[in-house]
């Protein structure tokens, strides 16, 4: 940092500039918070110039920035270089100036005043209030407290004291703090709530961000899903914000009194990350980022994230590619600092390093590129599934919400090792199998990727191809988790996506997952639900009513009537003992 001054600087003489310089000049003894003479000689330039000047002031007691506003007003300079995050507190103090008129006879601190304290993370903000003879009035002070519960019994029920501890307004010379000892147990204070040895460095801290628009009644659903993905994303949620809202506040999504509350509450629990539910335009990632110094992204960079961690096969890894190059295209600007700060991490993953290095142009001839590879790698996918229908045999597509249990419903089917996490979207790659029915028919089955509502529509496109194997199915297996209680919602994003996909008149039949979840007294609903939708209720963990499954597959697939079937089929039978070891439920096909 050098010696110029910051902030409203504009109409300012050489000769006033010269006298705010001068301020670097002057160091606090390191255990006040101000002293008595730097007091004066801030309330006296303040005064000429009419102006709020300020200062921010290190822990060793030197000035690092003197900052000039307006007579009202003062904004302060981005901080860079500070102790990050996990540190907390930034080692710095704001003290300023509050211009006193005849009129205006006290002046506390004001919401700007607590917003700069709460978004800078500073060790305390103070105005000092000047008379207009430039003699220096009382000072206010405050500082972030670092649990509620600290100062129990006083009373909390005014918000802002939830937050901040307001020092008794006395004049400078009268102030007993010892500054070092105020820090000291301020950051011992914020140890004792979250000890830094609990927070495991490498992994992401998230404070999750909701808007609640009047008439949104899936809320709930929302705030459960977003704490899902960042779980599967390998992020530990800290915190987790609603706000009420008629319309998002274009600059910071949220309003500035909120993003308050979000950064004691990121201070406090030494969160990393902001995971906005809803999608941010580039500005407000970047206003986001600059006012609260934490990394910031939305709902659709956590999804690509994921897919990005996941994705397995060389298709996989191209559609996640494009999806996240398209995302970033838009938002890419020469010298852009929300992006600068996402290295590594959630939202840092793939092509985001390089992106700055790479321009636009680049970026576009990348994703022609990448999209002319896919197109051969679906034109393979084409061949062999053509090769596959030469074999005559039937396919079955699992399709279904993420974490509906499809791959495990799979796994279970074709007691393969197939990867089933209790994550979302643990299947990104198609995978094949060949299952042999009681009767000895044998259908191929296809595990896909996981639908979610409101997927990015480049990354729709993108996984396009992933999809396009339901195209070729005979029959989709739909498998819905009855046991969530979103389910009726999450049919419907499935049911959404098919028709976008055209896929509605293909036969489909029903699934209802995880029965065994299920208490016995909503057997009965489960009944009706089963019959209403026309579903087999399964465990797919378990392996309840596969058998059931698998005889309803087989006729569809195969057009035998249920009534040919005999008795024992629809009774619950060990398929291994239709099945001897000779001649294996399942075996693998090439495909
Ligand atoms: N209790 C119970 N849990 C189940 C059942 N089926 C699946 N699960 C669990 O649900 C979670 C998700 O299962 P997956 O099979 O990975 O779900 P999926 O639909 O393949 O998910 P994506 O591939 O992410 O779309 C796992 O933890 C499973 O163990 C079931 O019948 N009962
Ligand atoms: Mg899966």
């Amino acid at each position: 940092m050098g010696y110029n001054v910051f902030g409203h600087t504009v109409g300012l003489k050489p000769s006033e500039l010269k006298n705010l310089e001068r301020f670097y000049r002057r160091r606090v003894p390191p255990a006040s918070i101000i002293s008595h003479e730097l007091a004066r000689e801030l309330a006296k330039v303040s005064a000429d110039l009419n102006r709020q000047v300020g200062l921010l002031i290190n822990r060793k007691g030197e000035i690092d920035y003197v900052v000039v506003g307006t007579f009202n007003r003062i904004e302060l300079p981005e901080l860079r270089g500070y102790r990050d995050h996990i540190a907390r507190l930034k080692g710095l103090r704001f003290i300023h100036t509050h211009l006193l008129t005849s009129k205006i006879t006290h002046s506390e601190l004001d919401q700007d005043d607590l917003i700069d304290l709460a978004l800078l993370r500073l060790d305390l903000v103070g105005a000092l209030e000047v008379h207009p003879n430039g003699e220096p009035g009382k000072i206010h002070i405050a500082h972030i407290i670092p649990d509620p519960e600290f100062f129990a019994g006083g009373s909390l029920s005014d918000k802002e004291n939830q937050f901040f501890y307001f020092l008794r307004p006395c004049y400078v010379w009268e102030l007993k703090e010892n500054f070092l000892e105020l820090i000291k147990n301020l950051e011992d204070e914020l140890e004792r709530v979250k000890p830094l040895k609990e927070v495991e460095e490498q992994k992401d801290r998230a404070i999750l961000i909701f808007l609640r628009e009047p008439n949104d009644p899936y809320l709930e659903e929302r705030i459960f899903e977003l704490r899902e993905l960042a779980r599967t994303a390998g992020v530990t949620v800290v915190g987790e914000i609603v706000q009420k809202k008629p319309s998002p506040d274009p600059r910071y999504v949220i309003g500035k009194g909120k993003l308050l509350e979000v950064m004691v509450l990121a201070l406090r629990n030494r969160a990393n990350l902001l995971i906005f539910d809803r999608e941010l335009t580039p500005s407000q990632v970047r206003a986001i980022t600059e006012s609260t110094d934490l990394r910031v992204i939305d709902r659709t960079q956590l999804i690509l994230d994921i897919f990005a961690q996941r994705a397995k096969s060389k298709e996989g890894k191209i559609q996640v590619e494009i999806a996240q190059l398209k995302y970033t295209l838009p938002r890419l600007r020469a010298k852009d600092d929300a992006f600068s700060r996402l290295t590594g991490g959630i939202g840092g993953r793939g092509p985001g390093e390089t992106k700055l290095e790479i321009d636009k142009r680049r970026i576009k001839d990348r994703i022609a590129k990448l999209e002319r590879e896919l197109e051969k790698i679906s034109q393979e996918r084409d061949i062999k599934r053509k090769r596959r229908k030469k074999l005559a045999f039937k396919t079955v597509a699992l399709i279904g919400y993420t974490n509906a249990g499809k791959t495990t419903l799979f796994n279970t089917l074709a007691k393969s090792q197939y990867l089933a996490e209790d994550k979302l979207f643990a299947t990104l790659d198609p995978v094949t199998k060949a299952i042999r029915t009681p009767n000895n028919q044998v259908f191929l089955i296809t595990d896909t990727v996981g639908f979610i509502r409101n997927l990015p529509e480049d990354l729709k496109k993108a996984f396009r191809a992933t999809l396009e194997e339901l195209y070729s199915a005979d029959l989709l297996l739909h498998i819905v988790d009855i046991s969530n209680p979103d389910f009726e919602s999450q049919i419907e994003t499935v049911n959404q996506i098919l028709e976008e996909m055209e896929l509605l008149h293909y036969p489909l039949l029903m699934v209802f997952n995880k029965i065994d979840l299920l208490p016995p007294s909503e057997f009965q609903l489960i009944k009706a639900l089963s019959h209403r939708y026309k579903a087999i209720p399964v465990s797919a963990k378990r392996g309840d009513n596969l058998d059931l499954l698998l005889t309803k597959i087989e006729e569809i697939l195969f057009k035998t009537p249920l009534e040919y079937l005999t008795d024992k089929v629809l009774e619950p039978v060990s398929l291994e003992e239709e099945n001897p070891s000779k001649d294996p439920l399942t075996h693998k096909l090439d495909v």
